[in-house]
């Protein structure tokens, strides 16, 4: 039997009507990689109860999205009129996040995914990495083919005392980048595993939570299998997953 792990959709409005979903490559990752059985939960905060994730499920994911938390939820005004924002979705994860971890449920958060948790524990965000000051800019080109887009572009600098640096067997890691916002205040019960060139935290662990609890910037779902970090991540997650299915078992 595999771990069931719960991945949190977007909300999109499509027309008319507004849809439910999840980027195909984080379902492929998770369950190629992590060895688990997917489940997509709607960003429908009035049907998620906590202990309903906790006593179900074995581990929950938490994708990037084109969209961006609100900045109300952090304290921020909106930097533009008109932002790409998924409201149920902050309405569904933010309140979630701690309580899982509390509980021991493994959380692997990707790029929005690793946004909102900061914001979850009261971090706060850059809305528009680039127009910082001494900042780069972590924007993809939309115009360059997928390979590209999604390809190896800057170094991480993997903290000494890391999981990751445990994990991963070395200092500096090569990864993609396809983000315009990015942290700002690092939230208190985080703890810095990866930092940019430009000293943007790109990587970061819940301190002492019981299981997994990592959150990163990048995109390591992006073609995982071939990708020696990203099935290091995805296994590890899978191996929390896993421990996590058997301690509910008994
Ligand atoms: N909107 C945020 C987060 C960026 C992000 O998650 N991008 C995902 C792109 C689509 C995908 O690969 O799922 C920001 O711009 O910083």
């Amino acid at each position: 039997m595999k771990p069931l792990v719960a991945i949190i959709s977007d909300c999109r409005e499509i027309g008319l009507h507004y849809y439910h979903m999840v980027g195909d490559k984080y379902v492929r990752a998770v369950e190629r990689c992590s060895g688990v059985l997917p489940v997509l939960l709607p960003a429908f905060a009035g049907s998620i109860a906590i202990d309903d994730l906790v006593e179900r499920f074995d581990g929950v994911l938490l994708t990037g999205s084109y969209s961006n938390v609100e900045p109300h939820r952090y304290g921020r005004p909106q930097r533009k009129e008109k932002d790409l924002n998924d409201p149920h979705r902050d309405e569904t994860v933010l309140p979630l996040v701690p309580a899982l971890v509390s509980a021991g449920v493994p959380v692997f958060g990707i790029c929005r995914g690793f946004q909102e948790m900061n914001v979850a524990y009261g971090g706060t965000l850059h809305q528009e990495v680039h127009k910082v000051d001494g900042k780069h800019d972590h924007r993809e080109n939309q115009q360059d083919p997928l390979d590209i887009q999604y390809g190896p572009i800057h170094d991480l600098k993997l903290a000494p005392d890391g999981i990751m640096k445990k994990l991963l067997n070395t200092d500096t890691i090569r990864v993609n980048s396809l983000h315009s916002q990015g942290i700002d205040d690092l939230a208190p019960s985080l703890a810095v595993e990866a930092i940019a060139p430009d000293g943007l935290v790109e990587a970061y662990r819940v301190q002492n939570a019981k299981q997994f609890a990592l959150a990163v910037q990048w995109h390591p779902e992006w073609k995982a299998w071939e990708n020696p970090v990203s099935m290091a991540l995805f296994n590890a997650f899978g191996e929390a997953c896993k421990a996590r299915m058997q301690q509910r078992k008994v």
